[in-house]
């Protein structure tokens, strides 16, 4: 359980329909399809239907300060199946990364890694109350592209497992490159809270609205006016 799961989920049933790409840069092939995950006739670039409103927003405040850069979709809805296979994939990766084998990992070892793992991957929960947030259509992973076409340096690839994928990694750095990076990522935050997002404390990529995270992250910061979540796991 993380603390936003707390977070009373009343559906509101708005559909979840396909992104307008064409407003938008996008990571082509998709990245965890280009793994063999499981979307069966499903597409990772659907949203909840106000989320693509709150998208074309941050999109419209970045035009405003940077003409012609593009917010780069990475990720978006992500079937349980789905997550469950990053998952398990994201485990062997940190397992191979370590040159270790499965087979023989001590009960510490295997602990480590699933702590790493999960400390960015949401649990692949079937419970109801607990869905992980790319399950509900209201997360979307993303970055930016400049008006040359070049995918903007955040100081680290989206989904490392590591500290620097925290959005302040480069927070107090006195390094004009390292500042660089935190000067994007704040841009990012900058449009997307704009348009009414919320950003994960531990990820500088991912980014939502109306799921429980986004509840949670708007209570911590106004407590005297809490809201619940309206988007839940869809079938
Ligand atoms: C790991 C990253 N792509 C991501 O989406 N993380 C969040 C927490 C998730 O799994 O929902
Ligand atoms: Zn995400």
């Amino acid at each position: 359980m993380r603390p936003y799961h707390q977070i009373p989920i009343f559906e509101c049933g708005e559909p979840l329909i396909a992104i307008p790409l064409e407003l938008f840069a996008v990571e082509s092939p998709h990245p965890y399809e280009k793994l063999g995950a499981p979307y069966g006739d499903r597409s990772p670039y659907y949203l909840r239907q106000s989320v693509i409103e709150n998208l074309i927003q941050a999109q419209n405040y970045l035009d405003v300060l940077h003409p012609n850069w593009r917010i780069q979709i990475f990720d978006a809805y992500r079937p349980i199946a789905v997550q469950q296979f990053m998952v398990d994939y994201s485990f062997a990766q940190a397992v191979h990364d370590r040159g270790l084998a499965e087979v023989e990992l001590s009960p510490n070892q295997r602990q480590e890694i699933w702590e790493a793992v999960y400390a960015i991957w949401a649990v692949p929960s079937l419970d109801e109350k607990t869905p992980p947030p790319h399950s509900t259509g209201a997360a979307v992973d993303v970055t930016l592209v400049d008006d040359s076409g070049e995918i903007v340096n955040m100081g680290s690839p989206i989904d490392e497992m590591s500290g620097r994928s925290h959005p302040d990694y480069y927070a107090n750095s006195d390094r004009p490159e390292t500042q660089n990076y935190h000067a994007h990522r704040q841009l990012l935050q900058d449009v997307m809270l704009k348009a009414g997002f919320q950003r994960n404390p531990r990820e500088w990529w991912h980014f939502s609205v109306g799921d429980q995270m986004w509840a949670w992250l708007n209570n911590q910061a106004n407590r005297a006016n809490p809201v619940t979540a309206r988007y839940g796991r869809l079938a």
